[in-house]
């Protein structure tokens, strides 16, 4: 280029080799510490569905619940389907009405109920003030729920410490896997921000460990509650010493400051073309007030995001996980007793975990769409086969499957979970934490936890009835969910690896539907990138540093711009 002036193609204009991207061991270990706020996720996950079907437990909390199971109503239930329901507090079958038990459907809702109200009010903490408070704030409520719940002597004690775990969850989701987006370099920033993911999978395998150690001690439900108390701390300490994103910084006008994270994270001084596109974004994002981020989510140039992240948060849990990981309709038939669920707790928790691994080695050079349409017909594949295997063989065996058959079929469960686990898993808080803009961000990660959390639940509560009618046909129902997600993800994801976060809307403003769906805010928004490319551009051949920082102590605001939001 040497000598001419820069030609711009509409490739060129997503050219970011102007951008330092090394991996720096500054930048994994800030990841690795804020990623703790997935340990916090995934240890409530993995220690509530334990605990409650502890016997002194349910004894202390849920008498009804234990009634049923060991008075005279218990014999009655022999359908292995009905077993499944429950043995995870159930809501059918012969002794209908004993194990519907309302104060324990408010105690296991109460956390995804809160978790998705108090997302939405991390949106303004994290935007307006910052992202470490949010996780500060998460740390002291998942804290104090954690406290709440070990020590609890009464049932209303439980159900206000789980809201406060919710609070600290929804706080934690919000915020973590956006942090990470921001601090990452944008060629690993797939990989870093699985490590939320990965966090959420270890939590669920140690506190489901934890839960089986200490199963038949007494108190020993205290102790697998209190110890959600250690990932908090992390969390906590983390959110005090970890350094604020520079996104965040220079959207809320500390331009040095904000220029003195981006270079030792980045481990050069050479991030003038980082931070002038994290500057030229905040300025946008200057001219959006707060409140309106909200509104604006809801417009032309930025709906496309909103509807990508609404989509990806609901159907992660169409997938079924959920209902499939915990619920051990097949391991009832490996065996009964605390060997088999160990072992099905463990090999399914493991295969979890590593598949989880696998996706943040692959999912900067495979990038995210051929991970989730893999992950898609691989996870579809095995539910197929589990509906028509439990189909088949389930009423030829008398309800108990030979060992034979109920090893293979936790062959393809574990073929379903690694599927998930290294796409719609980890993926499923990736996409919409780097789509957004960063003026709508924090609000979009809102939407996104919320919505998570609403179907979690939708998913939880429907899943018995839906076992108890449909039977192996629940597996062919998520199976054709997952066929349509794929779908959905084939037409409707433009690939966003190895595109800076600041510059995804442009990916959106170009892709073949959402261009249309911007109307002539998509050209406006391509026009926008080239202009600024062709000025850095020149700017290098110049020699001039485009965005020089400004003297020390000499912080301004971010200059207002007028952008038409409407
Ligand atoms: O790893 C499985 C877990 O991952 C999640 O989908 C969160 O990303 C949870 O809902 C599920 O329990």
């Amino acid at each position: 280029m040497a000598g001419g002036a820069p030609i711009l193609t509409r490739a060129s204009a997503l050219n970011v080799s102007d951008y330092e991207s090394k991996l720096t061991w500054y930048v994994i270990i800030v990841a690795l510490i804020a990623s703790a706020g997935g340990l916090l996720f995934g240890y409530d996950i993995g220690v509530t569905g334990g605990v409650e079907s502890f016997e002194e437990f349910q004894y202390k909390f849920f008498p009804d619940v234990w009634e049923a199971k060991h008075g005279p109503n218990a014999a009655a239930n022999s359908d292995p389907y009905w077993q499944v329901a429950a043995g995870t507090s159930g809501c059918c079958g012969p002794a209908n009405g004993t194990y519907n038990d309302q104060k324990l459907q408010v105690f296991t809702s109460s956390l995804f109920l809160a978790g998705l109200v108090s997302s939405l009010f991390a949106g303004h903490i994290t935007r307006h003030f910052g992202r470490k408070i949010t996780m500060v704030v998460g740390a002291c409520w998942f804290l104090a729920g954690a406290g709440l719940n070990a020590g609890a002597q009464y049932l209303w004690m439980l159900v206000i410490g789980r809201i406060f775990l919710g609070f600290g969850v929804g706080m934690a989701n919000q915020v973590v896997p956006l942090y990470l987006s921001e601090m990452a370099p944008f060629k690993y920033r797939g990989g870093l921000n699985m490590l939320f993911q990965l966090a959420v999978t270890i939590g669920i395998l140690v506190a489901q460990l934890i839960n089986y150690g200490v199963q038949d001690w007494a108190h020993g439900w205290r102790l697998s509650l209190g110890l959600a108390a250690v990932p908090a701390f992390v969390l906590l300490a983390g959110g005090i010493m970890l350094p604020e994103s520079p996104n965040s910084l220079i959207e809320r006008g500390h331009l040095d400051k904000g220029r003195a994270v981006l270079e030792k994270l980045r481990g050069t001084t050479n991030v003038h073309a980082e931070y002038g596109d994290i500057k030229d974004a905040s300025e946008v994002a200057g001219n959006i007030r707060l409140r309106d981020s909200w509104k604006a989510m809801f417009t032309r140039p930025y709906s496309p995001m909103l509807a990508v992240t609404c989509m990806i948060a609901m159907l992660q849990q169409w997938t079924g996980i959920n209902a499939i990981i915990y619920v051990p309709v097949i391991f009832n038939s490996l065996g009964s007793g605390k060997s088999a669920s160990l072992l099905n707790t463990v090999i399914i928790g493991a295969v979890n975990v590593v598949a989880t691994f696998v996706s943040i080695l692959s999912v900067d050079k495979f990038g995210r769409r051929f991970l989730f349409i893999e992950g898609g017909i691989q996870m579809a594949v095995a539910q197929i086969i589990t509906g028509v295997v439990l189909a088949v063989e389930f009423p030829k065996y008398n309800n108990v499957l030979p060992s034979n058959v109920a090893i293979g079929v936790l062959i393809v469960i574990c073929v379903f979970v690694a599927g998930f686990a290294w796409s719609w898993g980890p993926l499923g808080w990736l996409v919409p934490s780097e789509i957004q803009t960063l003026e709508t961000r924090a609000a979009g990660m809102s939407a996104a936890v919320t919505i998570n959390f609403l179907f979690s639940f939708v998913v939880g509560q429907a899943f018995l009835t839906m076992l108890c009618s449909m039977r192996w046909g629940v597996f062919i129902f998520f199976a054709a969910w997952v066929v349509l997600m794929t779908v959905f993800i084939y037409f409707f994801l433009p690939e966003t690896k190895n595109v800076p976060v600041e510059r995804i809307q442009v990916k959106f403003a170009r892709h073949w539907f959402w261009r249309k769906w911007m109307g002539p805010a998509a050209q406006d928004i391509i026009n926008r990138d080239e202009t600024r490319t062709a000025s850095r551009k020149a700017a290098n051949l110049e020699g001039a540093a485009p965005y020089p920082s400004p003297p020390p102590g000499n912080e301004v605001p971010p200059k207002i711009v007028t952008v038409a939001v409407a």
